[in-house]
C-alpha cells in the first residue's frame, strides 16, 4: 500500500508538486499519468526518498521510504532505466544489486530469465536498446521480491510486444496482491495495463479513480457546424452544454435527446456519440495544450 498524503515540492519560486494526495491499494496497477513536466518523477523521487518533499508524507506499507530497514526488499524501484552504468554487463548490474539486498546470486539467473534477457545477460548495458534496459531495470526492481513496485515511464522505449510483456509482467504481480504504480505521458500506453489512474497537470491532481469511471465518461458528446448556434440550442432545450477545448460539448443527456434539440433549431450536427472516455481524452487534450501548460 502507497499513501501520499498533501505532499508538496518547491524548488524556488516554481511549484512542481502541489498538495498531492493518492494511495494504491494492493492488488492493484495505477497508471501516474501526466504530460511533460507535471510532477509526476518528482512525486516518485519524494515516494523512494531522493527528494525531500516541503510538506507532507509518502508512506509504503505505512513507513516513510528512508525508515524502512532494507527498501528493496518491500519496494522495487525503477526511477532511470536509462541511467545505468553502460560499462557493466547486464548480469553484473544484477549481481551487484543482489549483493547490495542480501539475495542469492541465483535470483539473478531467476529475473534475468523472467525478463527475457539471458541471451543478452553478457552484453554491456552500454550496447542494450532503451527497451533492454527496461527490461534490466524491471529486473533490478523485482531482485529483493518486494510487495510492492515503483515504475517511472517503463514503456518508454518500447515496442509493442515489450509493452505487452510488462503488462503480463505486471498482471501477474498484481493478481499476487503486489502494489504497483507506474508513471507515463501517454494514455494510450497505458490504457490496457493499469486498473486505476491518478492524473497530475501541473503539479496538481486533475483526476483520480478506476479507469472504468474514468474512460466511462458519460453523456453524450456533439459537435456542430455552428457551435455557438448550437449551444443555444441545447440551452433553451432546458440541456446544459459543457464546452470542450476541441469544439464540441458534452451534455448529460441522451443522443437522441441532443440530436432532437439541435434539429429543432436547424442545426447541423458533425458528430453525435456517447461521451465513451471523452472526458479523460478530452481532460489530456486539455493538460498538453500549449495554455494549460502555461497556466
Ligand atoms: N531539481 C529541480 N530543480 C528545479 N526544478 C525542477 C527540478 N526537478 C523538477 N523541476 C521542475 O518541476 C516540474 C515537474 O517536473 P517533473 O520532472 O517532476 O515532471 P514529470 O511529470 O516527471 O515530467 P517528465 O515526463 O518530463 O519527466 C517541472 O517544471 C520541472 O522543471
Amino acid at each position: 500500500m502507497i499513501t501520499v498524503e498533501n505532499l508538496s515540492k518547491r524548488y524556488g519560486s516554481t511549484t512542481a508538486v502541489h498538495d498531492v494526495s493518492f494511495t494504491v491499494e494492493p492488488g492493484s496497477i495505477t497508471g501516474f499519468l501526466g504530460p511533460n513536466g507535471a510532477g509526476k518523477s518528482t512525486t516518485l523521487r519524494m515516494l523512494t526518498g531522493l527528494t525531500p518533499p516541503t510538506s507532507g508524507t509518502a508512506t509504503i506499507a505505512g513507513k516513510r521510504y528512508t525508515d524502512l530497514p532494507n527498501p528493496g526488499r518491500v519496494v522495487g524501484v525503477m526511477l532511470d532505466a536509462a541511467a545505468q552504468h553502460p560499462g557493466r554487463t547486464g548480469r553484473e548490474t544484477l549481481q551487484l544489486n543482489a549483493s547490495l539486498l542480501g539475495v542469492p546470486k541465483s535470483r539473478v539467473e531467476e529475473m534475468l530469465a523472467a525478463v527475457g534477457l539471458t541471451g543478452a545477460a553478457k552484453r554491456r548495458v552500454g550496447q542494450y536498446s532503451l527497451g533492454m534496459r527496461q527490461r534490466l531495470g524491471i529486473a533490478g526492481a523485482l531482485l529483493g521480491d518486494p510487495a510492492v513496485l515503483i515504475l517511472d515511464e517503463p514503456a518508454n522505449g518500447m515496442d509493442p510486444e515489450g509493452i505487452r510483456w510488462m503488462r503480463g509482467l505486471l498482471q501477474d504481480f498484481a493478481a499476487r496482491g503486489g502494489t504497483v504504480i507506474l508513471s507515463s505521458h501517454l494514455l494510450g500506453e497505458v490504457q490496457a495495463t493499469v486498473d486505476r489512474l491518478v492524473v497530475i497537470g501541473g503539479g496538481r491532481i486533475v483526476a483520480n479513480g478506476s479507469l472504468e469511471e474514468l474512460l466511462a465518461g458519460s453523456g453524450t458528446l456533439v459537435r456542430g457546424l455552428d457551435p455557438s448556434g448550437l449551444h443555444q440550442a441545447l440551452t433553451v432545450a432546458g440541456l446544459q452544454p459543457e464546452p470542450l477545448a476541441s469544439g464540441s460539448f458534452r451534455v448529460d443527456a441522451t443522443a437522441e435527446q441532443v440530436g432532437r434539440a439541435a434539429a429543432a433549431h436547424g442545426q447541423i450536427l458533425l458528430e453525435l456519440r456517447e461521451s465513451d472516455g471523452a472526458g479523460l481524452e478530452e481532460l489530456f487534450f486539455q493538460l498538453t495544450t500549449p495554455a494549460a501548460a502555461a497556466a
